[in-house]
């Protein structure tokens, strides 16, 4: 650097100044002699004369004045050539001189030179690592240049930023204004909804009111006649249906004789609703559906299917799998979700019974044969029957019905010695209602029995095992009609325990119930005594024999 060749300089010149100056004039001469080395530009003694010459010195005095054989005199001739020798000593003291002082100029430039030198290594350091260190400052320059690229372009990003946070600034206040606006519907149509729920809660009670004074004008027990479509060949000219409640059972009588006229006995009966061999499966069940929707407001349902060995109970009750044949036990679950009030939520479990022999047997067992535990009706401790080591199922679907179905009828025939026809097959379904907006529950059961065929005592002239089991069916069916006869001229002691189906079913039979009951008819002419037995116990379901004649539970009348 500058600092560093200002102080060559310095030295330099404190060197200049050391020096003598070589042009220095020449006082007087001396001695010849020299007592150190010739110095650079000395002469050698040998060629003295030759220097003297070139040094613009005279030869010396004595030789000059041997030679010429003196003009002067030998003394004056020797002072002369004293003062040349004292000059010449003089100059070789001044050359002297000057070689001393350019050796110390020299040592000086030496020392110069080696500072340099240095210098210049260290220069040459100082240089490498300024290079290095320039190398750093570009590598950095360019570090900062891209850093001012990315700050430029996050500027420019922040000014986008800023100009879209004012549009959102606007769009927020726009929406802030609507969301009060919302809010405030808000607000205005949950009290609307309140004020609707209320109303219609309202109404839930009006229809619940209405709903039970229809069902207590219906009664509280029915009868439903279904008569079968005709199997095969055959005439069905006995059985006549005039209007969709009554049904005209004819007998006509030959005379024995021949010689009177043919008499024809009929006997008539009216039911709360008789249906052809032509009604659909859910042309019934459009009947049973209001049972339903009573068993959803809380009350116990019970139906039975009543009638002679292939009338089409287990058609009106579990029917085929096919969509349009299902029977009430399936379409139950369905129509239950669809009727359920509104705000309320139903569970519904579903138990399979059978009871043959007045022996009880899960239909929806599925462990190992030789482990089926046995059963026993029992009283929970709210008074109500149960049944204990009972299977019982959650559905939500008509189809997780269907499949229950299946499997009862699995079981019904893995068992061995007895057939349908022989024993009750009891569909309990438990609905739990919660409405968790008013916080109420309700709790009831739809019970949907398959009778044992009544014919059979009549018919069988059984023995043993066989006169038992027809023994047990008879018993309890006709138990059964005196309990429903019981409850519906309201007598206070029914006998619910002289039959096992009774008893299990005292829970949906009494208290705030509703019953009702199907009389399964055949058509065929050879049932004609079955069906006239069927009928007439259907009618005498509530009410003391009149005569031949008979009438509904609750409000049947005779018709002759
Ligand atoms: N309404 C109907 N429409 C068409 N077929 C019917 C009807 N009712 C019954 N059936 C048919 O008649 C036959 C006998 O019916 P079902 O098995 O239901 O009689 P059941 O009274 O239950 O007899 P069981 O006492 O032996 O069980 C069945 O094949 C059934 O499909």
């Amino acid at each position: 650097g500058k600092p560093q060749t200002a102080d060559t300089g310095s030295k330099q010149s404190a060197v200049a100044a050391a020096r003598p100056p070589l042009s220095r004039p020449v006082r007087g001469a001396g001695a010849a002699t020299v007592a150190v080395g010739p110095p650079r530009g000395v002469v050698k003694p040998s060629d003295a004369s030759t220097a003297a010459k070139g040094a613009n010195m005279t030869p010396p005095a004595a030789s000059t004045a041997l030679e010429t054989g003196g003009s002067g005199t030998p003394r004056h001739h020797a002072r002369d050539v004293q003062g040349k020798v004292s000059e010449m000593e003089d100059n070789i003291q001044n050359h002297q001189t000057l070689l001393q002082s350019i050796n110390q100029e020299s040592e000086v430039l030496k020392g110069l030179v080696a500072h340099s030198h240095k210098e210049k290594l260290e220069m040459e350091e100082t240089l490498t690592k300024l290079k290095s260190q320039i190398i750093q400052y570009k590598t950095q320059l360019q570090e900062l240049s891209n850093l001012r690229c990315e700050l430029e372009k996050v500027a420019y990003e922040k000014s986008c930023l800023q100009k879209e946070r004012s549009v959102q600034g606007s769009t927020l206040a726009r929406l802030q204004a609507m969301l009060w606006d919302t809010e405030e519907q808000v607000r205005s149509l949950t009290d609307t909804v309140a004020q609707l729920s209320d109303e219609l809660h309202a109404r839930e009670m009006e229809r619940w009111r209405l709903h039970m004074t229809i069902q207590e004008l219906k009664g509280n027990i029915r009868v439903f006649c279904r008569v079968r479509p005709l199997q095969g060949s055959g005439l069905r000219r006995h059985i006549q249906l005039a209007t969709n409640n009554r049904i005209k059972l004819a007998k006509t009588k030959k005379s024995h004789t021949g010689k009177t006229a043919e008499t024809q006995k009929s006997y008539n009966f009216s039911f709360d609703r008789v249906f052809g061999p032509g009604a659909s499966q859910q042309e019934v069940f459009d009947e049973i559906s209001l049972l339903v929707q009573s068993t959803l407001d809380g009350h116990n349902v019970c139906c039975f299917a009543y009638g002679q060995t292939g009338s089409g109970k287990t058609f009106t009750m579990e029917g085929e799998e096919f969509d349009d044949n299902r029977g009430c036990i399936p379409r139950t679950v369905q129509a239950a979700e669809k009727l359920g009030p509104q705000g309320w939520e139903f569970t519904f479990t579903a138990s399979f019974v059978e009871i043959y022999n007045e022996i009880l047997r899960d239909l929806l067992y599925t462990s190992k044969a030789s482990q089926r535990p046995k059963h026993e009706i029992q009283k929970t401790g709210n008074n109500k029957e149960t049944i204990n080591n009972l299977s019982y199922r959650k559905v939500s679907t008509e189809d997780e019905v269907l499949g229950l179905i299946a499997l009862a009828n699995h079981n019904r025939a893995t068992a061995q010695n007895h057939h349908s026809s022989c024993s009750h097959s009891v569909f309990q379904l438990g609905i739990e209602g919660v409405n968790a907006d008013r916080e109420v529950k309700c709790k009831s059961t739809l019970c949907l029995v398959d009778l044992a065929g009544s014919e059979r005592m009549a018919k069988s002239q059984s023995s043993g095992e066989c006169f038992k089991e027809m023994t047990a069916i008879n018993s309890s069916l006709s138990n059964l009609s005196i309990v429903i006869s019981a409850l519906a001229n309201k007598e206070s002691h029914i006998l619910y325990r002289n039959s096992k189906l009774t008893y299990l079913l005292q829970g949906c039979l009494g208290g705030d119930y509703i019953t009702l009951m199907f009389v399964n008819i055949a058509p065929e002419p050879d049932s004609f005594g079955e069906t006239l037995n069927s009928l007439r116990l259907a009618s005498q379901v509530g009410e003391p024999e009149e005569d031949f004649h008979y009438v509904t539970a609750c409000r049947g009348h005779c018709l002759t």
